[in-house]
Parts: C-alpha cells; structure tokens; sequence
C-alpha cells in the first residue's frame, strides 16, 4: 500500500520509478499527508494529497526539463523571472529579501546563455541593489518601469521613453508608461503615511510607481482597519486601484499594463517579434505574475508557478521553490553553455 502512495507521488511529479528507492520506506501521517523525501537542510517534506493531483496538472519543470528543451530546439531561450518568493524566499521583513551568492551565481550564468529579464512588483532600482547583475534586464514596479534596448515597434509611445547610458557607455532606454502619476503617487504615499501611523505592524515600502501596504505583522483585529483606510484613500482618487499580494495590499495607477505586457514589451525590444522564433520561459511565484503566465500560453511558451501547494494558475508547469528554481537554472545553463547537463537534479 505505502509502496503504492510513493509511486503516485512520485508518477505526479514526473519522476522515473528508479528513483524511488526513499520512497519504499515512505509512511502515510494522520493528517493523509504522505512524506515526500527531505529537503536540502534534512527536513522532511509533506506532500498532501490534494497537491499530488495539483502536481499532475502542473508537473515538476525539473523532472521535464529534457523534454523542455526539446520543445525549444531552433528557437531562442529567452528568461523571465519574478524576484521576491522566485529569486529570494519568503521573509519577514521585506527590506531583507536577499537572494542567496548561489542563486545570484545561477542567474548570472543563465544570463550569460540566454537574455534574462527579471519582472518584479519592487522599484526597478531595488531589484537591481538586491541583484546586482549588469547583464540582466529589469522591470520595476509590476512592468511600469523597464529597462531594455531601444524598441523598434513604433506602437509605444515615445513620449515614455527616456534614453540612457549605462557605465561601459552602452545605450538603454527606460520605458515608463506610468509616468504621468508620479507626482499622484507621491501624494498618496504621504496620506497612507498619516492614515497608517496609528495601525501598528503595518509598513508602506515606496516602488515608485506602486505602493506595498505590508501587513504581515499587523493583529488579525487590526487588518480590516488597514484594508478600510487603503478602500477610503482611494476613493478620491480614482486613477489608482488596490491588488492583494502575499500579506501585502499594492496599489497600482490603473493603466492597461501589467507584468504581461512588460513581458511583451521585452520581447519586442529583444527582436523577437515572431513567437516562431522564441522560447520564452517565465518562472514567478505571485499572482501578479498570472498576467505573465497568460502571454506566454497565447505565444506557446513555458509558463513555471513556484508554489508547494496547490495554486489556482495559468502557469502549465512548477517548482517547489526558491531552491528548485536555482536547481532548474544551473541546468538551463549547463546545456545553455554546451550540453553539458546530464544529472536529474
Ligand atoms: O513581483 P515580486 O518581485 O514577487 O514582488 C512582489 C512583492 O514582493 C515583496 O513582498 C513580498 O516579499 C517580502 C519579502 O520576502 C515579504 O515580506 C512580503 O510579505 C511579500 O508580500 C515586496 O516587498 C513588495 O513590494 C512586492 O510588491
């Protein structure tokens, strides 16, 4: 029966029977959850029922990757990635989101096979002071603020291009489409102040062009004041909206954009116009990033959730975490710098 439970699991996530052999000492918990191996620092890993048939639906991009690459084969790989839960785990203070010297190694190598952009919710700049990598693109801000080469597409707006020169003299150029609510979004980060300064646990973090209302250290009592403040403000100010994140109420300028269409915007940038042309592979871990995993099911390319739990998602494929995305990038650049990817892990 056990031997059976193992091979469920294991069949979800896309693993070959051969490597079972943990597995055959598995044993069911009283809460159904089923042991499902042990993490990198020792600690065991429960599996839940509910997310092994999760796992059928969106299996592991690890266990897959050969086949991802076939998938790729003539086409140009090009990166996305999300920053916080994607690059960096989950931490209490946000302003200590640090990714780790490996994973900055693994981005940096990947980056050098295929062009990489990160897409985040943190100010274009933040991302790049928690990063600090030259040869990657950034988008700030939910996609509101994009560094990139200059586009050829004469459908963007001008008007919100500001060109740019980085330290070796190479030219960039900073597309901005929310430009013109900066001066509102200062605005509003002075009256969230005032109007939060008697809610204790709460933080605003400024991403220039949105707003994060951390919550995570506010009482469950005191949540629906914080929530009932944000609904308030915004009502005299109609041109911005609230989304909700991880412990975290963001508030955006409502324009038609999102990470989605920063997604595009690099594409077209990079000169892949052409989806025949491009494999491009997304990996986040928030809801903003739907909007991502959205465009790339439309121009066929790989859409990877990171999430250990099930997860309502556009995304077609997973990794477990952080630690799963670093592992998925060491590989991408192994073959990316010759094929010489050859281990399951
Ligand atoms: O698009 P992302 O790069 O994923 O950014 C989304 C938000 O991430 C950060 O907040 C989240 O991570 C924090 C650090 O781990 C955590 O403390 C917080 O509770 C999470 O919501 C960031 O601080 C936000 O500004 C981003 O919008």
């Amino acid at each position: 029966m056990l031997g059976r439970v193992a091979a469920k699991v294991y069949e979800a996530m896309g693993m070959k029977r051969s490597t079972l052999s943990q597995s055959e000492s598995m044993s069911k918990s009283r809460h159904d959850h089923v042991d499902g191996g042990y993490s990198r620092s020792g600690e065991p890993i429960a599996i839940d029922q509910n997310y092994i048939s999760w796992l059928r639906e969106h299996p592991s991009a690890l266990s897959l990757f050969h086949q991802m690459i076939s998938a790729s084969r003539g086409k140009q790989i090009v990166i996305f990635l999300d920053y916080d839960g994607t690059l960096s785990p989950i931490v209490s203070d946000p302003e200590r989101a640090f990714m780790s010297d490996e994973m900055r190694e693994a981005v940096r190598d990947v980056s050098n096979c295929f062009p990489t952009a990160i897409i985040s919710g943190r100010s274009r700049q933040k991302v790049f002071d928690f990063v600090k990598l030259t040869k990657v693109y950034y988008s700030g801000s939910h996609g509101m603020e994009t560094m990139g080469p200059a586009p050829k597409n004469k459908s963007y707006d001008k008007k919100y291009h500001q060109r740019s020169f980085d330290d070796e003299g190479n030219e960039f150029i900073i597309f901005q489409p929310a430009q013109d609510f900066l001066p509102a979004v200062r605005k509003i980060l002075h009256e969230l102040t005032e109007r939060m300064k008697n809610i204790q646990g709460v933080t605003i973090e400024d991403n220039k062009f949105c707003l994060s209302v951390h919550h995570r250290h506010v009482k469950d009592e005191d949540y629906g004041r914080v929530e009932e403040e944000v609904q308030s403000m915004l009502v005299n100010n109609r041109d911005f909206h609230m989304t909700r994140g991880n412990k975290v109420l963001e508030i955006r300028p409502s324009i038609q954009w999102n990470k989605g269409d920063a997604l595009k915007y690099l594409l077209d940038t990079l000169g892949f116009q052409n989806s025949d042309d491009v494999f491009p592979i997304y990996i986040g871990d928030d809801r903003t990033d739907e909007d991502a995993f959205k465009v790339l099911r439309e121009r066929g390319g790989y859409p990877i959730i990171v999430s250990s739990t099930p997860r309502e998602t556009m995304a077609l494929h997973s990794l477990r975490n952080p630690s799963e995305v670093q592992s998925f990038l060491v590989r991408l650049s192994r073959w990316g710098f010759g094929g010489l990817e050859t281990s399951q892990q």
